[in-house]
C-alpha cells in the first residue's frame, strides 16, 4: 500500500531569533518566529506524514496555544510524527521537499538537513530530497520577510523492497 501526503508551512523572518531550518543552525541576521522553534522544514515534512496518514495537521497534535510545546524542538515533534506513521506499519518510501527563501543560502546545509531528516524517519538518506529556490525577489520570500517550505511524502508497508 501507498499512502502520499504534502505539506505546506510558513514562518516570519525576524530578529533576535535562530535561524533552524532541518534541524540545521543556519548562520543569518534573522531566525524564524514560531511557538516552537519554528523549524518551517521539519513542520512541512510533519504535516506530509500527517497528511499521508490522514491525521490532519500539526496544529491539531501540536496546538500553538500549548505552554508543553513553546520552543519546542521541532525535531522532537516530527519524530512523535514518525511513531504515528511506523505505528500503522509505514516505512518511508521517499520525500521531496522545497525551501522557498531569498536567503540565507541553503545549499552549504542541506546533506546536514537531509541526514537529520532521514535519520529521524529510520530512512536511508537516499530516500530524503531537499532542494531550495528563491523567488526571484518576488513576494514575502523574495523581500525577506519569510520563508515557506513544501513536501510531499510517500509512505509505503505491504511491498518489496
Ligand atoms: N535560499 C536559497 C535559494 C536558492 N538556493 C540555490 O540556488 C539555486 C538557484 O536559485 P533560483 O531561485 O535562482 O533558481 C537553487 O537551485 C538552489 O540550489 C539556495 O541554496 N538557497
Ligand atoms: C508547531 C506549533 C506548536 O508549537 O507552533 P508553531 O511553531 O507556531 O508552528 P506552526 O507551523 O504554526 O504549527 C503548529 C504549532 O502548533
Amino acid at each position: 500500500m501507498i499512502a502520499v501526503g504534502q505539506g505546506f508551512d510558513v514562518h516570519q523572518l525576524v530578529k533576535g531569533r535562530p535561524c533552524i531550518i532541518g534541524g540545521v543552525t543556519i548562520p543569518h541576521e534573522k531566525g524564524l518566529l514560531g511557538h516552537s522553534d519554528a523549524d518551517v522544514l521539519l513542520h512541512t515534512i510533519s504535516d506530509a506524514i500527517l497528511g499521508a496518514l490522514a491525521l490532519g495537521d500539526i496544529g491539531r497534535h501540536f496546538p500553538d496555544t500549548d505552554p508543553a510545546f513553546k520552543d519546542a524542538d521541532s525535531l522532537v515533534l516530527l519524530k512523535r510524527v514518525w511513531e504515528m506513521a511506523k505505528e500503522r506499519g509505514y516505512r518511508l518510501g521517499n520525500l521531496d521537499a522545497t525551501i522557498i527563501a531569498q536567503k540565507p543560502k541553503m545549499a552549504p546545509y542541506i546533506p546536514q538537513m537531509v541526514e537529520v531528516i532521514a535519520s529521524a524517519l529510520e530512512a536511508q538518506p537516499e530516500r530524503v530530497n531537499v532542494k531550495a529556490t528563491t523567488t526571484e525577489q518576488l513576494g514575502f520570500t523574495g523581500r525577506g520577510e519569510g520563508i515557506a517550505a513544501q513536501c510531499i511524502v510517500c509512505l509505503v508497508k505491504d511491498m518489496l523492497r
